[in-house]
């Protein structure tokens, strides 16, 4: 097992404003009841970590945070601000939080440098030189700047994620949500897009990861959440969580996870 080292970037103290807050959060699709009333603060800093079973609500859970999705009920502060009022521009809410799914990040028809600097050329109005100046130094930061100006079939799974990652940070956002990442990735791949999270994690990047990569989100996370149909039924310190869990439900989701694909 690789040996990860603890954060070093302290969470902001719980007293503090969060960076993000979910208050009662409920969403259904048709009849089907996806979040049942999911309340969660993240605070500056923090590497939060949302494990649970495949349907549990992960990624409507992340997509209800960047009004992707639309809650039939319940509130979503950003920085304190309340951004689920139907009056809130969604374009705004989302250019404030950096972005990655599984699949599909990058825009194939355009070059890798133009795909990290999209977003701070055409939302922020940052000019040509200095997106560029800027994406360059993150792509050399990650190995990429001789990649820079490929069409992104030409990288790795891995490589394209990782730039997928340096796109989404590359506006500064207050709050990075990461949406099984690794998934659709060859094994060998995982490791190097998990690494950059880690380091991002360690500079100090808020991050809410939904991920089926336990040993990541016990090493690397300062929370982790259990979500278990569209409930949080535990949450806490990984050590704690994964050693001594206080839920039968948990205690059952993790040792079918140890059964399984915990490596
Ligand atoms: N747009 C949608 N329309 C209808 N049902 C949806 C939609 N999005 C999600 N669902 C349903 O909501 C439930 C939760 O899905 P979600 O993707 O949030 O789970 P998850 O925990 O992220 O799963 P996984 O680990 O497989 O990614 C599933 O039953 C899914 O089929």
């Amino acid at each position: 097992m690789i040996v990860i080292p603890p954060p070093r970037a302290e969470p902001a103290s719980p007293a503090s404003e969060p960076v993000l807050r979910l208050r009662g959060i409920h969403k259904s699709f048709g009849d089907t009841q996806v979040l049942k009333g999911v309340d969660l603060d993240v605070h500056r800093h923090e590497v939060v970590a949302l494990i649970g079973a495949s349907g549990s609500g992960k990624s409507t859970l992340l997509r209800t945070a960047n009004l992707i999705e639309r809650i039939d009920d319940g509130q979503v502060f950003l920085a304190g601000q309340d951004v689920s009022d139907p009056r809130t521009k969604a374009d705004e809410v989302r250019a404030r939080i950096g972005v990655v799914f599984q699949h599909y990040n990058l825009f194939p028809h355009l070059s890798v440098l133009d795909n990290v600097t999209m977003s701070s050329r055409v939302v922020h109005g940052v000019d040509k030189a200095a997106a560029e100046r800027r994406g360059l130094e993150l792509l050399a930061q990650i190995g990429l700047a001789d990649k820079a100006r490929e069409f992104p079939d030409r990288l790795s799974g891995g490589q394209q994620q990782r730039a997928a990652i340096v796109r989404a940070i590359a506006t500064d956002p207050e709050l990075l949500l990461l949406d099984e990442i690794t998934s659709a990735l060859d094994p060998e791949l995982v490791g190097e897009v998990l690494d950059l999270v880690r380091e991002l994690g360690l500079g100090g990047t808020t991050i809410v990861m939904a991920t089926h990569e336990m040993a990541f989100a016990r090493d690397v996370a300062h929370r982790v959440v259990f979500l278990d149909d569209g409930v949080i039924v535990e949450q806490g310190d990984p050590q704690q969580l994964f050693g001594n869990p206080v839920h039968d439900r948990t205690r059952e989701f993790l040792s079918r996870f140890l059964e399984t694909d915990y490596r």
